[in-house]
């Protein structure tokens, strides 16, 4: 690879509501740069992962490296970084921002900016970068590029006169999108001469090469065998690969300032390396630190029970191999009377929990009971303690408690308007209280504080439903206010089951219990016996519905002699209870946890 000047690099993220064609856009820079034979594209290069490809969100940050001949006859090194584009992952968009000094802001011209364009927008401009609007699918009948770049001046306050109006899609106008980076884009800043100091961005681990680490130079350079220290954590380590992404990796000599690329260094866990760290020359390091970025806490939490307790292993050693890619996903062994020996698991959102569970399920092939999401409680005691509560089960006794406090977020909604009504309806019915109510174009935009606890169960799936799939959401957490919430547990046949029980508003106990004592009657199968299923707060009963007896075998009707017929009945039976577990006496279906928690009360 050539020298060249740092005014000749350009880095740049995109940023998006999802399926506004970030990831389009992104390929169809990398193919018409050349980077990769347009015969070697598979659709969308940058989603490495199976799951993300199949559900089309982008996950993991990654960067790719493109080399574009401009106009202007020179050769520019253009760095894109990819940013996730879904609410879970807010944190990884931060942090990849921080490593770049531009960004396209793609909008679809025929939806306009949505609940997600404005905060990653903002996200954008906070960290302090320059802005290329884009108008994408253009070649769509409905596109209406005029008024979308109205809509971007008058919400966003950004000049889009200049906005590139392009489809990722047929390839229109991408080259105007590769002339307006390399004009109005600044090119990084950064001395040469100074001692090292480069950002840690990212870091994962690789079968093959160990733990990669994605670095941004900012002053001084980087090569192969030099002996580097982590401020942050103080380990040091030396340099033994270096490299850029083409998407594929390929080795380069040295990484100058304001380029990006990957080392490796025998580290030997993601776990060694920290996430916003600044990387500096063992010998002569740089004077101060860069300012490092918020770990990501995970705010949601479930149970994790392998259905056959003899798969408990396994279960770990798949965790632990999810986890060595992804640090915010935690998790620690816990004991449930009722489901045995599994794993209370911390999630960044609902999204980043039903991506690790199916991920469990399909890559490791184990079959898991998932118990109902909760949020971090923050429970103050009468004798001065204060206690993180993950795990509804674990609630100490109501008399010992001063106050129990929830985590509240505060959320942006777009809709168009005639789902206003019932949008603002869903918002007030889990507590809501109105911030804002706007307008944007013809759209409604309105601001609420909720507690997280109302929304990590089903908000998204109802809000999606109640707006026909057209308002967009985002949010962000605000605060722990008080509240005055009660433990609601589930008795099945007498039995406490406590993969079931939760904190709810006391307001909204009664409801809740008597739909989840509904939803259990239709999930649980009849039994040989009569089985009462009820919802309790403390010793009083708040609903209760009743699973009639079974009256028949199910075998009863085959004659003696017909034994092909009654053991395809029983295998039959036999594969129904595969995902069941035995609760007391009664069989409870793994669909009954999940299900039973996405309810309309
Ligand atoms: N008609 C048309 N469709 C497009 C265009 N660009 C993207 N699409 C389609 O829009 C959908 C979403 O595009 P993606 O590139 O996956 O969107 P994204 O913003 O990357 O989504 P996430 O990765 O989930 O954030 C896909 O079905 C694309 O084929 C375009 O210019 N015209």
């Amino acid at each position: 690879m050539t020298a060249h000047s740092i005014n000749n690099v350009r880095n740049f993220s995109i940023v998006a509501h999802i399926d506004h064609g970030k990831s389009t856009l992104a390929d169809r820079l990398i193919q018409d740069t050349g980077t990769v034979a347009a015969r070697d594209m598979s659709e969308q290069m940058l989603d490495s992962m199976d799951i993300e490809r199949e559900r089309g969100i982008t996950i993991k940050a990654q960067t790719v490296r493109l080399e574009y001949r401009a106009q202007d006859g020179q050769t520019y090194i253009l760095n894109l970084m990819d940013t996730p584009g879904h609410v879970d992952f807010a944190y990884e968009v931060s942090r990849s921002l921080a490593a770049c000094e531009g960004s396209l802001l793609v909008v679809d011209a025929s939806q306009g900016v949505e609940a997600q364009t404005l905060a990653n927008v903002y996200h954008a401009l906070d960290a302090g970068h320059e802005i290329v609007p884009v108008l994408n699918k253009i070649d769509l009948p409905a596109a209406e590029p005029d008024r979308i770049k109205a809509q971007i001046e008058e919400v966003i306050g950004l000049d889009a006169s200049e906005a590139v109006p392009i489809s990722a899609k047929t390839g229109i106008g991408i080259d105007l999108v590769l002339e307006a980076i390399v004009k109005k884009l600044p090119a990084p800043k950064g001395d040469e001469t100074a001692p090292l100091k480069a950002l840690l961005v990212d870091s994962w681990y690789d079968a093959y090469l160990g733990v990669v680490v994605l670095v941004r130079i900012f002053d001084g350079a980087l090569k192969k065998g030099q002996k580097i220290q982590m401020l942050g954590t103080g380990a040091h380590y030396e340099v033994d690969r270096i490299g850029v992404f083409r998407p594929k990796m390929q080795d380069v000599e040295k990484l100058g300032p304001g380029e990006i690329g990957f080392i490796t260094a025998q580290i030997k866990q993601v776990a060694d390396t920290r996430v916003g760290d600044t990387i500096t020359d063992e010998r002569k390091p740089c004077a101060e630190a860069m300012p490092g970025f918020k770990p990501a806490q995970p705010v949601v939490f479930c149970g994790l029970f392998p259905v056959d307790a003899a798969d408990f292993e396994d279960l770990r050693a798949a965790m632990g191999k999810l986890r060595l890619n992804d640090a915010s996903f935690s998790f620690e062994m816990e004991s449930s009377a009722a489901l045995g020996f599994g794993f209370r698991c911390g999630f960044l959102g609902l999204l980043h929990l039903e991506i690790i569970q199916e991920r469990l399920e399909r890559e490791f092939n184990l079959d898991l009971i998932a118990t109902a999401p909760s949020v971090i409680y923050k429970i103050y005691m009468n004798n001065g303690d204060v206690i993180e509560l993950h795990n509804p089960a674990d609630m100490p006794d109501v008399v010992k408690i001063t106050e129990i406090q929830e985590p509240w977020i505060k959320a942006t909604i777009l809709t168009p308007d005639e789902y206003l009504g019932a949008v603002l309806k869903l918002c007030q019915d889990r507590r809501g209280v109105q911030v804002d109510l706007n307008y944007v174009g013809k759209r409604a935009m309105v601001v609420y504080e909720l507690p997280l606890n109302e929304v990590v169960f089903d908000f998204y799936d109802r809000l999606k439903s109640i707006s026909k799939g057209y308002a967009s959401f985002d949010y962000t957490i605000v605060d722990y206010r008080a509240g005055d919430l009660v433990k609601m547990s589930v008795l099945v046949n007498a039995e406490p089951v406590d993969a079931l029980s939760m904190l709810v508003h006391r307001t909204r106990a009664e409801s809740r219990g008597r739909a989840m004592c509904e939803k259990l009657r239709e999930l649980i199968p009849q039994h040989m016996f009569q089985i009462p299923i009820q919802a309790a707060i403390g010793a009083k009963i708040i609903a209760r519905e009743t699973i009639r007896a079974l009256r028949k075998d199910v075998t009863a009707k085959c004659y003696g002699g017909d034994v092909s017929r009654k053991r395809k009945l029983l295998d039959k039976q036999k594969e129904g209870k595969k995902r069941m577990r035995q609760f007391g006496k009664v069989d409870i279906p793994q669909e009954a946890f999940i299900a039973a928690l996405k309810m309309d009360s």
